[in-house]
Order: C-alpha cells, then structure tokens, then sequence
C-alpha cells in the first residue's frame, strides 16, 4: 500500500499544556490589574474619550530576555515621567512573520541555533511578560500562530495582526476571540482593504478549530472582538503616515461605519525599513498632532537599547547585547527624545488632556 500522509513530517513532539505552563508562572493579582486597566485605557483612548496618544515601543522582537528586561526598567520610568500625555505600552514581539525565511522568533527557536524548542520559548516568553507587568509595564505584541494566545494573552494589552497576515481567514477568526483591542495592519502594498475587511470580520462571532486551556484539540466559539482600528505602517514603496493618506483611511473607516481612529507605525514601509527615518514620521505625525489631528490615536516605534540592528550568524557570543536580530531599531537615547516631542506636541495640540490628568494604576 502507498503511503498517502506524512510524506513531509519528520516528527512531532509533544507541546505542554497551556495550563501548565501557566501554572509555572501564573497570572498574579497585580499583573491582572495592570493588563485589564491598560486594556480600558487603550480602549478609551480608541473611542476618543481620553485625548492621550496610545504608543506601542519596543524592540522589533525579543531574543535576549535580559536585555528586554533592561529595556523595560528604563521604559517604565518614561512611562510615569509623560502618562500624562502618552499610554506607553512595550512592543513585546515574540513571534515573526518572515518575507520568506529567517529565524521566526523566541517562541519558535529560543536558543537561536535552530534547536526549536518551542516549550521553553513557551516559557520565556510568559515569564518576561509576567515580570514586566511586575515592573508595572504593559505588554503588546503581534500574535501569529492561533495556538499562541493560550499561553501569552492573558498577559497582554494590545495585539497587532501584521501586514502578511491581515487578510487570513484564521487571523481574523483568532482575533475575534481575543481579549484586548487589536491593531490590523494595512497590507504590505500599502492598500488598506484587507485590514478593513478584518475589522469587519473579526467583529463578529467565529467558530473554528483550536486548543482549550488543557490543550485539547477544540472547537472554538467566540463573541467576536469589538476594539478593532487600522495601523497604517506603509508599503508598496511608499508611506501612508501624512495628513491627506490618513484622512482616506478614516473617511474609507467612516463608510463602513467603523472606527475612524487609527495608530501609525514610524517603522517598516513608513520608513522605507531605514531606522534613521522613524524620528522623521514621528515628527510629522507630532506636527498633525500639534494641529489637533483628531483620527490619529497611536504610534508604534521600534527602538532597543543599541540603534541599527545585526545579523544573527553561528556564534552567539559575537552578538551585541540590546541590538535587534531583526529590524533595524532606534536606540534609547533617540527613543526619550522622540517620545517627550511626541508628549510635548498632545499637550499643547490636545489641551484637554492637561485638564484630566490620568493617574495610571499598577
Ligand atoms: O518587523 C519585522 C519584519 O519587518 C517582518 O517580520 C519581515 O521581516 P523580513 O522581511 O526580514 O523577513
Ligand atoms: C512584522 C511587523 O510589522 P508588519 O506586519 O507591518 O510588517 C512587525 O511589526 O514586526
């Protein structure tokens, strides 16, 4: 008899639970406090009844948890220093959407030496979001694999789809059952409608295959997510960051009665991949902010402790501590400097939010 399945696997491993994982690091009181008062803020935000600006920044993915770690202390005390204007939430990127092929993130291939051990960057990547939120620093990430969520979302504030992945029928199954508003990227060449179609699909309730909370095989329902915006990020060769691009996004959002609120990403087709630009569309979009700029609620910036970013080659110990493997990012110094132009530009654009300032709980 010819052997019909398989042809391609070479094995299959077994994956721990979610639930056990959770049980060795569990959700403490203090970090579901910090991620369901996050949640609200970044959700009042996107209804235009706080007049902060939501920031997503961070490196553009994790592969050295103490250097995440050092990042985050320093952000923290950003945070507190402008809460005032800003909601500062970490990028906290375990999982990359690759072009055609590289390393696929911590969770994937935490020893970055194609050892794919999957159940410790399970628990990595739990651990570092659990001592961030211990450090009182919210988490947002790109969630890419539909079994992921169970492991990690509880501990998560804000979720992106990312441009290779916005008009998957799984991703916007996965994001309708998902706890936190979500960001849908506009598609790598530059157009907007899938993300637009996302937002309308994943509104709505889905059922489709997944793992329960034991990690049995399961047939998911869900409500459907109601914190869905767009996150213009650039494409096709140009950036979509400018006043005239951002008003057709919001008036397209309008027609179909969707959220007009959106975020901008200073990073990848906003910036032609060239970290040095992000502090030029950050100032662009501190200048439209400074005039008011009613539609645009967020920026995403990727930034790490070093600025540009290096090749992940043979030999680990060769590699900079806090530089990027991947995207090219920002480096802290750069990273102060354009968050306190982006604060100074909400409160004299925004002045409403002098009137209310926010205490940010822990
Ligand atoms: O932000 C990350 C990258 O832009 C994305 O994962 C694609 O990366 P690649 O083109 O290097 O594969
Ligand atoms: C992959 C990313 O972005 P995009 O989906 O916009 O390419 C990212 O932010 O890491």
């Amino acid at each position: 008899m010819q052997k019909t399945s398989d042809l391609h696997v070479i094995e299959t491993r077994p994956l721990l639970s979610p639930a056990f994982i959770k049980s060795e690091f569990p959700l403490s009181e203090t970090a579901a406090t910090l991620v369901s008062d996050t949640r609200d803020r970044i959700r009042q935000i996107l209804a235009g009844e706080d007049q902060r600006m939501l920031v997503i920044v961070g490196p553009c993915s994790i592969h050295d948890v103490d250097a995440a770690m050092e990042y985050g202390e320093k952000l923290t005390h950003l945070r507190a220093e402008l809460q005032n204007e800003l909601e500062i939430v970490m990028r906290v990127y375990f999982e990359k959407p690759r072009t055609t092929v590289g390393w696929k993130g911590l969770i994937n291939d935490p020893h970055l030496d194609n050892s794919y051990d999957i159940n410790t960057g399970l628990r990595l990547a739990r651990k570092l979001l659990s001592d961030l939120a211990h450090i009182n620093l919210p988490a947002a990430t790109e969630l890419l694999d539909p079994i992921t969520p169970q492991y990690i979302a509880d501990l998560i504030c804000w979720t992106a789809i990312g441009a290779r992945t916005t008009e998957s029928q799984i991703h916007r199954q996965m994001a309708s059952g998902l706890s936190m508003p979500v960001g849908y990227k506009n598609s790598t060449d530059g157009s907007f409608k899938a993300a637009i179609n996302a937002m309308l699909a994943a509104r709505i309730s889905h059922h489709f295959l997944g793992i329960n909370n034991d990690g049995l095989a399961s047939i998911v329902k869900t409500t459907g997510n109601p914190d869905g915006h767009l996150v213009l990020r650039g494409g096709g060769d140009e950036p979509n960051y400018n006043g005239e691009k951002v008003s057709a996004a919001a008036n397209s959002l309008k027609n179909k009665a969707l959220n007009h609120r959106l975020v901008i990403d200073c990073s990848h087709g906003n910036s032609d991949k060239d970290y040095n630009r992000q502090p030029i569309v950050l100032e662009d979009i501190a200048q439209q902010v400074l005039a008011s700029a009613p539609n645009i609620v967020g920026v995403m910036i990727e930034s790490h402790l070093i600025a540009g970013n290096q090749k992940l080659k043979g030999d680990l110990s060769s590699l900079a501590y806090g530089q990027s493997i991947t995207d090219a990012c920002v480096n802290w110094e750069t990273t102060q400097k354009m968050l306190r132009s982006l604060g100074n530009a909400v409160a004299q654009g925004r002045p409403k939010v002098r009137q209310n300032p926010v205490l940010q709980g822990g």
